[in-house]
């Protein structure tokens, strides 16, 4: 029986155009004055000082590390400094109302059925805890923070390797077997089921689909009996 559902955003609640058409081009554009204008800020310093490490350069100075954040951006890769960054720049974005968070209407519906059932719902995405927050609590049809129990960013483990999953069940308190992972990506549901969670993979629009996952093309296609 599943007691609870861990859920990918990009690609599985949310569209991958909203992410790569309108959060990236945002946050692109705006990273090197938001980096200048906080450089004082003990929060981004502590982003840079990471996103130095992760570049293996400790001595780049901002400049330096604000042209690898765009480089990074422009490689969609999921380094976890660059993904709290854009988080605080999306945030500016959510408040100002340049942008809603977008969630599929199919996923919107159920997961709202689910939480009235009594399934805890919890998030696991590359982007930031905060910048799932700001998804979830600015859409088109209002907050659904209430929806959820709780967030997980890659400060947990990166989302192709199973330590990840194992460690996030530990943090739910609950056996793996007892917990669905929602996502779009073969590779994200393999390290899941490694863990010995049920997973079900999300075909949307261009979606690849896999030969040993359950999968549909949205939310609806979720079997009563897959719970
Ligand atoms: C939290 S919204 C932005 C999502 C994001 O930055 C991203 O890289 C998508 O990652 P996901 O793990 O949700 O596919
Ligand atoms: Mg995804």
């Amino acid at each position: 029986m599943i007691r609870a559902i861990l859920t990918d955003i990009e690609g599985t609640t949310s569209s991958l155009s909203f992410v790569k058409e309108t959060l990236f081009p945002y946050a692109r554009a705006r990273m090197a004055d938001f980096v200048r204008s906080h450089a004082q800020d003990a929060t981004v310093q502590a982003l840079l000082a990471e996103a130095r490490a992760a570049a293996g350069n400790a001595s780049l100075d901002d400049e330096g590390v604000i042209a690898q954040l765009v480089r990074w951006i422009d490689e969609d890769r999921k380094i976890t400094p660059l993904k709290a960054l854009q988080g605080l720049i999306w945030e500016e974005g959510y408040r100002n109302r340049d942008f809603f968070g977008h969630v599929y209407e199919d996923a919107v519906r159920r997961l709202r059925s689910w939480h009235e059932q009594g399934i805890a719902l919890y998030v696991f995405s590359s982007g930031s805890v905060h910048a799932q927050r700001l998804l979830f609590g600015h859409t088109a049809v209002g907050d659904l923070q209430p929806l959820f129990s709780g967030y997980f960013d890659t400060r947990i483990g990166a989302k192709q390797e199973p330590c990840a999953y194992s460690a996030i069940a530990r943090e739910l308190n609950l056996p793996p077997s007892e917990i669905l992972f929602l996502s779009d990506i073969e590779g994200e549901l393999d390290a899941a089921r490694e863990a010995g969670y049920k997973t079900f993979l999300l075909v949307r629009e261009g979606g690849v689909k896999s030969s040993h996952h359950p999968q549909g093309a949205d939310f609806d296609a979720i079997r009563p009996e897959l719970l």
